[in-house]
């Protein structure tokens, strides 16, 4: 087995795969006027075998952690068997699951016997009138049930994250800190990033991290170091906090000098960048198992035009319309 390499001798350890476009949820930064089809319907979405095939390629080509993603990857009818899918593959040791937590209270349970090894949830917002301003669902109650349910299911750890806007919520450290400090949360702010769709929320609303690492360092706040497969949050720890905040920020210098991810698409495209272009199809090879090795040569090969870093200071934000398509 050959470790995926690219040019700049980055590996790649860590699958990003979107299973659905669809979302339940119009948040303002991704999807302000909610899910809108896209020229395919829902059965064009990968199938529960294509996405055994593509997570078994990934896998010999030693991916050991798989994130499923979306739109609202919860919202598949199929997802506790897309789980148990992924993880016949021993090599992927990992398996994550991002989610708006509607069904979390649910499922969690379900997921979690399927293979799910770790749990990411968007919560912008601590007060439930701006969560739902944030989202356009009144569901704070229902996603918060759910992270109790995923440490009752037997999660030792949640990721939570929150997209940092500037007066929304950049100035609610504190109430975040008060949040986890006896709960193993790992609470994650995540710099509002530039989409083709999000070009004035952008403006008006990007801050940077450095807000919040500033006020972390001068509390005690350290960073720890980082695994291979690791995402790209920036963690710190305190000595009287269970939970730790991580922070994403993707404009800062050398963010993607450590990038350790790629991408498949819900229509089954590889990415070799959240921000970069449509996309190498991969479908065709989709269809039965006789053509692994030559879906992985693809994916080897295709890997060899990913570039050292996006273009996001430039104001370019590649074909991404919003992160809903890709799965962030
Ligand atoms: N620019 C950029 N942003 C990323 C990248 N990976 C993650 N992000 C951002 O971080 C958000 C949160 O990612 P999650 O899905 O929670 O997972 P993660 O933090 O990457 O990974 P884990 O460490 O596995 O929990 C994504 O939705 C993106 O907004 C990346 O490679 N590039
Ligand atoms: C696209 S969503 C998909 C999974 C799921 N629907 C959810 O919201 O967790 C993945 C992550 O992307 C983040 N995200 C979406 N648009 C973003 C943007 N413009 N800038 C930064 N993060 C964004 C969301 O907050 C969420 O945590
Ligand atoms: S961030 Fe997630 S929950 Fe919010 S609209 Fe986008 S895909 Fe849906
Ligand atoms: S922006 Fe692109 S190159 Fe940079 S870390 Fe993210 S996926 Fe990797």
């Amino acid at each position: 087995m050959q470790q995926l390499t690219d040019a700049f001798a980055r590996k790649f350890y860590y699958l990003r795969l979107s299973i659905t476009d669809v979302c339940n949820f119009r948040c303002t930064y991704c999807l302000p006027d909610g899910y809108k089809p896209n020229g395919h319907n829902n059965k064009s979405f990968l199938s529960l075998d294509e996405i055994r095939r593509v997570s078994r390629a990934f896998a010999n080509l030693g991916t050991e952690k798989v994130r499923l993603t979306g739109g609202e990857p919860s919202l598949r009818r199929d997802f506790t068997d897309i789980i148990a899918a992924v993880r016949e593959n021993p090599q992927i040791r990992h398996l994550a699951v991002t989610t708006n937590g509607y069904r979390l209270a649910r499922d969690i349970t379900q997921w979690r016997d399927a293979g799910l090894t770790a749990l990411n949830v968007s919560v912008d917002s601590l007060d439930a009138r701006q969560f739902h301003a944030i989202t356009g669902q009144d569901k704070f109650r229902e996603v918060m049930s759910g992270i109790d349910a995923a440490f009752d299911a037997g999660f030792e750890k949640v990721k939570v994250n929150a997209v940092l806007m500037r007066d929304v919520n950049h100035n609610s450290l504190q109430t975040f800190l008060n949040w986890i400090k006896d709960r193993p949360i790992q609470l994650r702010f995540i710099e509002l990033m530039e989409t083709g769709d999000g070009g004035s929320l952008f403006r008006k609303h990007h801050v940077s991290g450095q807000v919040i690492r500033d006020q972390l360092v001068q509390q005690g706040w350290t960073l720890m170091g980082r695994s291979r497969s690791d995402g790209p949050a920036q963690v710190f720890t305190h000595p009287d906090y269970i939970g730790e905040i991580g922070l994403i920020m993707p404009y800062e210098k050398d963010f993607c000098a450590t990038c350790n991810r790629l991408r498949v698409s819900a229509v089954g495209n590889l990415h070799l960048c959240l921000f970069g272009e449509q996309g190498i199809p991969l479908r065709d090879l989709l269809a039965d198992d006789q053509q692994q090795e030559a879906l992985m040569a693809r994916i080897q090969g295709g890997l060899g035009r990913k570039k050292q870093t996006h273009f996001l200071h430039q104001g370019n934000t590649g074909m991404t319309q919003n992160l809903s398509f890709i799965g962030g």
